[in-house]
């Protein structure tokens, strides 16, 4: 068995394939703050052979989990931001400085689809984008939902937004304060996605597949007008790709990933754009 992990700054998730016939056998997650014991959410190592890792936690909360990882398992992989990596050119002056996470699904997400604008809703929103040539330009980090309601410190920060929500609901005035914050933030983070989206397709002329993914994909999906997919194991085929194994792996298949997304014209993400700036 292949464990996969994805040490978030919320949540590490974890899922279990096999490495026979590439079938993802179990998944969960962990506070990434809380210790790593065996537990009922923790799988069961003695199955696993290798484990591939990416982790944007601080840097000790990967060295106990690698160290204790290393006594048991005989392969651990843990993925860096390189300058270039499958046919991707890294945008930051810095590589190793861009979260592993979004280089991971910057790299699924040019395996998929070619060029793409990777959007990771997590503890942050994340909008990435690469070219069709493989240039990544780097992106645009937003703090996330729950990031944003916590920051306002009204009291809300416990009701979470329902993931079935329907967006036209959500973008609705809001008539009570955990409405009218929920419904505010909601709009932030859609209002942002599809602008920054507009505006970078048309900086480049180019209009690229988008895909979402991160604990809050589902619903920012509902709000998000650019055609696009959700892909919840987007940064699990980063890992895939950089270290495959199995043998759908080694010829390029990336566990759930979706059909890419067919995006509309560039003129009318441009008119979008001259439209909004109208108004
Ligand atoms: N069951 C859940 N537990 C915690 N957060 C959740 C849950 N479902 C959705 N979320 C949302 O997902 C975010 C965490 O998403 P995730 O992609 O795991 O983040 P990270 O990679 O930063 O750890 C939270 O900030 C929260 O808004
Ligand atoms: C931007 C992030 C905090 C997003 O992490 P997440 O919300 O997924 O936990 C993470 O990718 C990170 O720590 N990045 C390093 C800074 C950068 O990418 O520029
Ligand atoms: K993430």
């Amino acid at each position: 068995m292949i464990l996969d992990l994805d040490i978030g700054n919320t949540l590490s998730k974890w899922r279990l394939k096999d490495s026979e016939s590439s079938e993802i056998r179990s998944r969960g997650a962990v506070w990434t703050r809380e210790e790593w014991r065996p537990g009922a959410d923790i799988p069961d190592l003695d199955v696993v052979e290798a484990v591939r890792i990416s982790s944007v936690a601080r840097a000790a909360v990967l060295e106990e989990t690698v160290a204790l990882l290393r006594s048991r398992v005989r392969h651990v992989h843990v993925a860096h931001s390189t300058h270039e990596a499958l046919g991707v050119v890294n945008g930051y002056e810095e590589p190793g400085r861009l979260g592993v996470d979004r280089w991971m699904g910057a790299l699924a997400g040019y395996q998929l689809a070619g060029g793409c604008c990777a959007v990771d809703c997590g503890s942050a929103i994340t909008i990435d984008f690469v070219l069709p040539g493989g240039t990544h330009l780097g992106g645009f980090i937003i703090p996330g939902l729950r990031l944003m309601k916590e920051s306002l410190k009204l009291g809300t920060r416990n009701v979470a937004i329902d993931p079935d929500s329907e967006a036209d609901a959500l973008l609705e005035p809001g008539r009570r304060t955990v409405d009218a914050v929920n419904h505010g933030i909601y709009m932030a983070a859609v209002s942002a996605i599809n602008r920054i989206y507009s505006e970078v397709c048309d900086q480049e002329g180019v209009a690229l597949p988008m895909l979402l993914t991160g604990g809050d994909a589902r619903v920012v999906s509902r709000g998000v007008q650019v055609p696009h997919a959700v892909w919840p194991d987007m940064v699990y085929g980063g890992l895939e790709a950089c270290f495959p194994m199995t043998f759908a792996e080694r010829a390029g298949k990336m566990s759930g990933a979706p059909r890419v997304p067919e995006p509309v014209a560039l003129e009318k993400i441009r008119a979008g754009l001259a439209f909004s700036m109208l108004l």
